[in-house]
């Protein structure tokens, strides 16, 4: 695990861009192709922004990248809260990505009919190779959750690699989800996290006792050959006894 500390939030968007190019190139050299979840919520909205950017748009071949979500709230893409809304306004339409390299996931299906396309999608994407994404973008949330990952959720205790609908009792929602052990898979992952409001989630994650039930976050590990690295500003590490690892 490596832990990347950056002054601002701002230096830590543009250290993450960095990243995501230089994975995004690897791979593409490697085997012609660029396979990434995207993580939801706000943080990541303006990294899609950056890597749209003047600054980084020509630095990436974007027909070669497919782009999937590491999670999903159950509502239409045309909603506000959609993660597949946030990302093709601030990523796929200024970029113009080609709609076969955008795998939403169905919300017009029930919870769980659309957890079941979604893996048999992945399943379908991958083939006969590994099921391995080239990246999978997190974020983290102050509860210690990661893509929907939730405190006391039975998806935390799922061992298959797949996709799984999740339900928020204290909110009365459903969400779509990658399962952990399917996250654990990918070549990368990458934690992009700013702001003190996470700063003791971040301490739970990384420095705490395993307590998967509260700190789901922590069923982040990758396997063999897998990298795993958190993209932090200052104030997010500011309960960190270690700042790198
Ligand atoms: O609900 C979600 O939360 C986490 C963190 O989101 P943020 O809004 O605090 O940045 C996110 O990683 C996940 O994908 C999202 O659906």
């Amino acid at each position: 695990m490596k832990i990347n500390v950056f002054k601002s939030a701002d230096e830590v968007l543009s250290g993450l861009a960095e990243y995501f190019v230089e994975t995004a190139n690897q791979s593409i050299k490697g085997k012609g192709k660029f396979s990434v979840a995207l993580s939801g919520g706000s943080s990541p909205k303006k990294l899609y922004e950056l890597l749209a950017s003047d600054a980084f748009k020509n630095r990436v071949d974007w027909n070669h990248v497919y782009f999937f979500f590491g999670d999903e709230r159950n509502v239409p893409h045309t909603h506000a809260d959609s993660n597949y809304l946030m990302a093709k306004t601030a990523l796929f339409a200024p970029l113009n990505i080609q709609e076969s390299h955008v795998f939403p996931v169905d919300t017009a299906l029930s919870p769980e009919a659309a957890a079941e396309k979604y893996t048999q999608e992945i399943l379908a994407f991958f083939g006969s190779e590994d099921l391995r994404f080239d990246l999978v973008l997190l974020g983290l949330g102050d509860n210690s959750h990661t893509a929907s990952l939730f405190p006391y959720t039975p998806v935390l205790h799922d061992k298959t690699a797949s996709v799984k609908s999740v339900f928020l009792q204290d909110q009365q929602v459903f969400r779509i989800t990658l399962t952990a052990p399917l996250i654990n898979k990918a070549f990368n992952i990458a934690y992009l996290v700013y702001g003190e409001g996470k700063a003791i989630a971040v301490h739970h994650i990384i420095e705490d006792e395993e307590d998967i039930d509260n700190y789901p976050a922590q069923l982040i590990i990758p396997e063999e050959g897998g990298d795993l690295q958190w993209f932090l500003d200052e104030p997010a590490a500011s309960e960190l006894s270690h700042k790198s690892a």
